[in-house]
């Protein structure tokens, strides 16, 4: 079989972005976990699948996969770069789409200078929400680790679910983080059942982080939309950062904006790029 799919990014978050609605796709998790090898497949952070929604009042469904082939719920610079894709391959002409993901609806706004702005809802910290195992809701839960790693035996965390869950750290020097040492630890940590995403973040200023994540089922990758309205989301609850702050990742800035009201949206603005149309062979 052959498939269609477009190489998209958004800041250096890469996907493979396929249309369900104008061609069959059926794909396994192995078949995904091939196609994200950068050696011998497409090479992707995950793939983004287009499908006709379930509910009339959504305009499409959004499914994502991680590279190892997971299906999980929520997945932010993809989310901008399904805007995109809609649009660019004229399966609908709106600039506001309401699309529904594993994780809940959201809602995408193509700006008038080809960015995306994204309503992620409203950030959930309750333990449940994640899933975390913790006897309460605290803005830091201290994780024992399994063995000492990076000199530590413990790590102050924020868990924040953006539809999908996150583990959030401060770091003072991001470049200096152990990311590839404490990453994998905190994201098969056994408090987090589900796995978890982890974000190190260092607060320049009240309106300015640096972040690198951590993902769950991918690795460390150059930008994580919903990472960034994690840590975010967590700043401003901890009354650390101000309403509007800029996130900067490896892989370019992204604009979150959240009143800090449980009960109100979360905004995520950035760019998107597309990189090449292709056609692989499947077996
Ligand atoms: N790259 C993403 C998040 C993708 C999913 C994540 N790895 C998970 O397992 O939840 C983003 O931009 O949000």
């Amino acid at each position: 079989m052959l498939l269609n799919f477009t190489k998209m990014h958004g800041l250096g978050n890469d996907f493979m972005v396929v249309d369900g609605i104008t061609q069959r796709v059926r794909l396994t998790t192995e078949q995904i976990g091939e196609l994200s090898d950068r050696h011998t497949g497409v090479g992707f952070d995950q793939l983004l699948l287009v499908e006709p929604p379930r509910h009339p009042d959504m305009d499409f469904r959004y499914r994502i996969f991680n590279a190892d082939g997971s299906e999980v719920e929520n997945c932010g610079n993809g989310a901008r770069c399904f805007a995109r894709f809609v649009r660019d391959k004229q399966l609908t002409r709106k600039r506001t789409l309401n699309v529904e993901t594993a994780g809940g609806p959201l809602t995408l706004i193509v700006t008038q200078n080809q960015q995306v702005r994204v309503d992620m809802g409203s950030p959930r910290f309750a333990p449940d929400s994640l899933p975390f195992i913790a006897d309460e809701d605290a803005l830091v839960h201290t994780l024992a680790l399994p063995a000492t790693t990076a000199g530590l035996t413990q790590v102050d965390v924020s868990v924040v679910s953006m539809g999908n869950p996150h583990a959030v750290l401060l770091v003072d020097d991001v470049e200096q983080a152990p990311v590839e040492a404490l990453g994998p630890v905190l994201e098969s940590h056994e408090r987090f059942p589900r796995r978890v995403n982890v974000g190190f973040m260092q607060i320049k200023n009240r309106s300015r982080i640096d972040l690198r994540v951590f993902e769950r089922g991918t690795g460390e990758t150059r930008a994580c939309g919903t990472g960034a309205c994690a840590a975010v989301a967590s700043g401003i609850r901890r009354g650390l950062l101000d309403t509007r702050t800029k996130v900067r990742l490896p892989g370019g800035t992204l604009t979150i904006e959240w009143s800090g009201h449980p009960d109100e949206s979360l905004f995520m603005t950035g760019p998107v790029a597309t990189v090449f149309e292709g056609r692989i062979e499947l077996e």
